[in-house]
């Protein structure tokens, strides 16, 4: 797909956010990541604000998942500096800023097989509640965890699937209850790596919605690989190239960028 027709008829994303004042909750200046003498990620600013969909694009390569990594400090930066709801995490912990709010929920499934969709749900609460190591509960924290859970469930509409067990979930259902699990550590921020990857058109079009209505609550990034997908659900993207920003801004503006079509040539049917 081009850049130019990505956007086909999509309507605006709802609620246009941009009649509301933006807020930064997740900023980085400068930022940059050497792996031995290779300079993977350099001089990156990014401004993710709270209610909006922010796309981090660019071709293989690009340094998308290294700026992830960066972000939610799976990785040290060489310099530069992130900070998170107006906290300086530079050189935070993984915990510490999950903690804090932000979450990732990342490309490869994480769902307890065996468990059922409500159990893999409760246990996700459990877990944000301290919960996990307690071996009994009063009843009435238990219904608490449920009434929470089927609420979660309901919110990405599987509470028809509640008591099958995650396995036998089609690949997209797999994904989204794994953004159900998500939504149980209440993201304030939230993370998101190719959640469309290897979807269908049905599922593409569930995961959309459901990003679109989280997003009326919290700040999301996510790595994208869809064009339309970008086009029609992003309010802001952000192209990376060999490791810098080439250009940030709305979708139209970025995909009208010359310099963003050419790092894209060769790559457009992603
Ligand atoms: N641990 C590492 N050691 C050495 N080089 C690395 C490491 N991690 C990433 N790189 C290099 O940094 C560059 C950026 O990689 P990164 O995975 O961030 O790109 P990407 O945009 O996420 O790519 P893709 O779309 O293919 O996932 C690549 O050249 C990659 O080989």
């Amino acid at each position: 797909m081009s850049l130019a027709s990505a956007r086909g008829e999509a309507a605006l994303p709802a609620g246009d956010p941009s009649s509301q004042p933006s807020q930064v909750v997740l900023s980085a200046r400068g930022l940059r990541r050497e792996f031995g003498g290779f300079v993977a990620v350099n001089n990156v600013d990014i401004d993710v604000e709270h209610a909006r969909v922010h796309a981090l694009i660019g071709p293989n390569g690009a340094g998308k998942t290294t700026v992830f990594n960066l972000l939610t400090k799976f990785l040290q930066p060489t310099s530069g500096s992130i900070r998170l709801l107006d906290q300086d995490i530079t050189r935070s912990d993984p915990a510490k800023v999950a903690r804090m709010g932000l979450v990732r929920s990342f490309q490869i499934s994480a769902v307890f097989p065996h468990l059922s969709v409500l159990d893999n749900v409760r246990v996700a609460l459990q877990r944000q509640n301290g919960l996990a190591t307690q071996f009994w509960l009063p009843l009435r924290a238990l219904d608490r965890l449920n009434e929470r859970a089927l609420q979660l469930l309901e919110a990405v509409g599987l509470q028809e699937a509640r008591h099958r067990a995650a396995a036998d979930l089609s690949y997209g259902r797999k994904r989204v209850l794994e953004i159900a699990t998500t939504l149980a550590l209440e993201p304030k921020v939230l993370l998101l790596d190719e959640p469309m990857a290897g979807m269908g058109h049905e599922d593409v079009h569930t995961v959309s919605a459901i990003i679109r209505e989280v997003a009326r609550e919290r700040a999301v990034l996510m790595v994208e690989h869809n064009l339309k997908v970008v086009a029609e659900l992003c309010d802001r993207v952000t192209v990376l190239q060999r490791g810098e920003i080439l250009t940030s801004g709305d979708y139209r503006t970025v995909s009208g960028d010359e310099r963003v079509r050419t790092a894209y040539m060769g790559t457009e049917d992603d």
